[in-house]
């Protein structure tokens, strides 16, 4: 029998969900109870987030209703985008979506009128328009217009306000089905992160900053820009080869592979796989695709790991042109939805988080006058 690595909670059951689960037969995903290969297909990420919102899939009024509803709230107050241009044009982009959300807590704070679902779609509505008027105020000096009404999706508006122009509808698809898979995934760091904050009765922008605050780590959400600065050091498939062999040589981690909860494979991974490969083929790609799958079967043949949702989010990122360090802020914008989802289930049967340590510290000590101490 081989001994099991602790610490690090692994194999503990910390609290129930009936949002979503992971890794049944070392694979699944669903969200209450709709597989994540569905909601991929078939689905949109507005009724992903309204699903994990409020319980259910929307009908056809609710979700144009639901779509409506997000257009309307992506204005930003005034005097947030004056602190958005005050912020230093050298932030970091995932702290500035945390110092952002946690500003707009002071100009629209939760209250009995204004509940966590209505704070949760406003998050998911102007968390774009939040990052992009930060990121074109600083790199050209443009206040934008964060309106941009030609975009009636998320994905869309994400990707006109980066680009100053309307994505194709390949572009927008492939974004969108990203957001799908970002949106949820049971008690990760962050979620766990962000109920513990809820379970202390604090108020919703303050777990979804911490949400935010623990998502931004390599070993989480920043993943996916670890990954591209990997991908992008190799200029073909035999030199990265080469470069991996020699990181787990070094027994150096290579980001965005390996997973907590799943053994086989990660369900996303290979849904956004394909949307990859689609897009390096439009692209005339002949480098990232290739030395992304290069990546994948050394790891696979080396280590019997497998890639996890970051590793092939970031070459269809980088496809969509988008700039490296908003790959993890995209991460938020999408599991906003299962944050609020969580801290919202939190709240329905709340019981403070405070489990127990092994205490592992030096037996009582003798009180030593200051004096007397070296
Ligand atoms: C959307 C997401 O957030 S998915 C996660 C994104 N994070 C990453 O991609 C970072 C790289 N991956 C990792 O660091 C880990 O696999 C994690 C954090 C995802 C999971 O951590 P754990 O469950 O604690 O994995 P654990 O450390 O037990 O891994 C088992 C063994 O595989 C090795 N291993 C795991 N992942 C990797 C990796 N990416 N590269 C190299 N070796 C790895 C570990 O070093 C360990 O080896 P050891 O037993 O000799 O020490
Ligand atoms: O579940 C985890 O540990 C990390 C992950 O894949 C996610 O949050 O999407």
């Amino acid at each position: 029998m081989t001994a099991r690595k602790s610490g690090g909670l692994a194999n503990t059951i910390a609290g129930e969900t009936a949002i979503s689960t992971v890794g049944k037969e070392g694979k699944g995903l669903t969200y209450r109870g709709y597989s994540i290969h569905d909601l991929a297909h078939y689905g949109t990420f507005e009724e992903t987030a309204y699903l994990l919102l409020y319980g259910r899939l929307p009908d056809e009024d609710e979700l144009l209703g639901y779509k409506l509803k997000l257009n309307r709230l992506r204005r930003l107050p005034d005097g947030l985008r004056s602190l958005l241009e005050h912020l230093p044009a050298t932030m970091q982009p995932m702290d500035v979506l945390r110092t952002g959300i946690s500003a707009l807590a002071a100009f629209e704070p939760e209250t009995a009128d204004r509940g966590p679902r209505q704070i949760a779609d406003r998050l998911l509505a102007c968390g774009t328009s939040l990052l992009l008027y930060w990121h074109h105020f600083h790199t050209s000096g443009l206040r934008i217009d964060t309106e941009a009404p030609e975009s009636a999706s998320i994905a869309g508006h994400f990707l006109q306000l980066l680009h100053g122009r309307p994505p194709s509808e390949l572009h927008e698809e492939t974004l969108d089905v990203s957001l799908i898979l970002y949106a949820e995934h049971e008690f990760n760091a962050s979620t766990f992160a962000a109920r513990v904050t809820a379970s202390t009765l604090s108020d919703f922008y303050s777990s979804i900053t911490t949400g935010i605050g623990t998502l931004r780590g390599p070993l989480h959400g920043g993943a996916n820009e670890a990954a591209m600065e990997l991908i992008e050091r190799f200029t073909d498939a035999d030199e990265a080869e080469k470069g991996v062999l020699q990181l787990l040589e070094q027994r150096q981690l290579v980001m965005g592979f390996g997973h907590r909860v799943y053994s086989i494979s990660d369900p996303r991974s290979d849904i956004i796989k394909l949307w990859s490969a689609t897009l390096s083929k439009e692209a005339g790609d002949t480098r990232l695709y290739p030395v992304s799958e290069r990546i994948e079967e050394v790891m696979q043949r080396e280590r019997q790991l497998f890639p996890n949702l970051d590793f092939y989010s970031a070459s269809a990122y980088r496809f969509l042109g988008i700039p490296t360090d908003l790959f993890t802020p995209l991460f938020v914008l999408s599991r906003i939805s299962g944050w609020s989802a969580h801290i919202i289930e939190q709240r329905e049967g709340n019981r403070i988080i405070r489990p127990s340590a092994l205490y592992v510290g030096p037996e009582p000590l003798s009180w030593v006058e200051l004096a007397d101490r070296r």
